[in-house]
């Protein structure tokens, strides 16, 4: 016998994957800990979606007074970018001893450390060898390596949002949702040169191609250097400045500028585990799992961001976790991943959204169905507020009124589309969408005439 500590459960990555797990088996009186290298939380509530929002909030006080200038609304706003990160940080700066706070409370034991498999039953944190009779692994995601020169000036998500000071010349290296939604922030903060190169020939790969275009004449109108067919080769650094050099369909072209922030995907967070030790199978998506959430060894098992499952996103991972819980208590397979219908949100101003299945899958897939798109800029909804880049694209099954995809772009629409993705998920048909009755005036009360 080593002199390794024993746990019935130890969970790897104290984030929206990994928490939800070590509360549910402490809960049934399992002997738990949980471990992370950062501050507890995880990404989302510490770098990514929560902090992020709050910079949306004040930047929305920039958008209201553009959209509603010259209707009676004077207020001039400007962002004062340092008290905007210390207002994320009434939030970002709590919350860790907040989250160990409450799993400590749970009868979970927390450590802090990089966790490291050195067997199949064993990890070592910190040099201290811990053994348990199950581990789960929700360990995220990082930036994605990208393999250019210059790589390492680049700044990533968690960087942007600790800024100090309101950035000045900024580029963008990839056009997803990191960068879109960055580059809406910095601009509305009066940053002077925002740039976004994407390699594709738009951004938003996984929106409805109508709407993305709809808020690229936004984002170019706000004045963001918005490239396309623009794939970066080359980061370099002369005295403060940068050169960001890239490929276009015109030769080669550079960019100037004071920062240079990673948008270019993210890659699951799990090189430093070595999972081979504990037969752990692993590929270019993450770590191998099957639909119960298990691993190639079958006392482990992985959720969110670091496993080859579902998309990468907070509500995914939270679920994938449950999943996982309750296989591990139930000591055997018993249930499923089931995804319902996924929403999915970029916040930029305005935002756009997603849920179900985009026109060119449906088309793919060879289904018969009606694409109901139309812009909204004429409806009360968006006068009211002077909004002018809004609209829908909804599928709709011929014959069944099956809702197949439903994508929005507008304010309210990443609320709107919580509603889809719910009326989806219990089978409502079209008719029966248009049969509810929502409160008037709100963003709701649009749905029935979008079906
Ligand atoms: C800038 C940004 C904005 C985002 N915005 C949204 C959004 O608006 N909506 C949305 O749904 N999703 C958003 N996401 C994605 C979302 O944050 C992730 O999908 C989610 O946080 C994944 O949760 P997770 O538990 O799988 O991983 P994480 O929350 O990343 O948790 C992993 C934890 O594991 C720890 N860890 C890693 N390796 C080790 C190790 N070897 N030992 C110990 N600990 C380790 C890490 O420190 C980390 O705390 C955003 C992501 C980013 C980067
Ligand atoms: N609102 C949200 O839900 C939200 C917000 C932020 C992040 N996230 C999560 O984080 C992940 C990572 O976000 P992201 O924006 O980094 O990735 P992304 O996958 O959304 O977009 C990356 C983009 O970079 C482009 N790209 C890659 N290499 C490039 C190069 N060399 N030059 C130019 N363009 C290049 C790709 O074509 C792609 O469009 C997302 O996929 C998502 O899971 C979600």
């Amino acid at each position: 016998m080593s002199d390794a500590q024993d746990y019935d459960l130890i969970v790897i990555g104290a984030g929206t994957g990994g928490n939800g797990v070590a509360r549910m088996t402490a809960a049934a009186g399992w002997n738990v800990a949980s471990v992370d290298s950062l501050p507890y939380g995880g990404t989302c509530a510490l770098r990514g979606c929560d902090p992020k929002k709050m910079l949306i909030a004040v930047t929305e006080g920039v958008d209201w007074a553009h959209n509603l200038r010259g209707k009676g609304l004077e207020a001039q706003t400007s962002i004062n970018w340092p008290d905007m990160i210390a207002f994320k940080r009434t939030f970002t700066g709590v919350m860790p001893a907040r989250i160990e706070a409450g799993l400590k409370k749970a009868g979970i034991f927390t450590l802090h450390g990089d966790a490291r498999f050195t067997g199949p039953d064993t990890i070592e944190v910190n040099g201290s060898p811990l053994r348990a009779k199950h581990f789960h692994i929700a360990t995220g995601a990082r930036p994605m390596t990208l393999n250019i020169p210059g790589e390492d000036l680049l700044l990533t998500s968690t960087d942007f949002l600790e800024l100090p000071e309101k950035p000045k010349r900024i580029v963008f290296v990839g056009g997803g949702f990191i960068a879109m939604e960055f580059a809406h922030v910095s601009k509305r903060a009066s940053a002077s040169e925002v740039t976004v190169l994407e390699m594709v020939e738009r951004p938003l790969g996984n929106f409805d191609p109508d709407l993305v275009d709809m808020l690229v004449e936004t984002t170019i109108e706000m004045g963001i250097n918005l490239q396309t067919e623009a794939k970066v080769l080359k980061i370099e650094k002369t005295g403060e400045e940068f050169t960001v050099a890239y490929e276009t369909p015109f030769g080669v072209k550079t960019v100037t500028c004071d920062l240079v922030v990673h948008g270019s995907g993210r890659a699951p967070n799990i090189e430093h585990l070595n999972l081979a030790a504990a037969g752990v199978e692993s590929g270019r998506r993450g770590i191998k799992v099957s639909r119960y959430m298990r691993t190639t060894n079958p006392n482990i098992f992985a959720a969110g961001d670091c496993a080859d499952s579902g998309p990468n996103l907070t509500p995914v991972s939270a679920y994938e976790g449950r999943v996982a819980g309750k296989n591990l208590l139930a000591g055997k397979d018993e249930r499923a991943v089931k995804y319902p219908p996924i929403p999915s949100v970029v916040f930029t101003l305005p935002p756009v959204a997603t849920v179900g299945l985009s026109e060119a899958a449906a088309r793919e897939k060879g289904l018969n169905f009606d694409v109901k798109f139309e812009k909204t800029n004429g409806w009360y909804s968006s006068l009211r507020v002077g909004a002018v880049r809004t609209g829908y694209k909804v599928l709709v099954e011929r014959g069944t009124g099956v809702i197949l995809g439903a994508h929005l772009i507008g304010p309210g629409a990443e609320e709107q589309i919580n509603l889809f993705a719910m009326a989806m998920g219990a089978g409502l048909t079209a008719n029966q969408m248009k049969g509810i009755i929502f409160a008037y005036p709100s963003y709701a009360s649009d749905i029935g005439s979008m079906v």
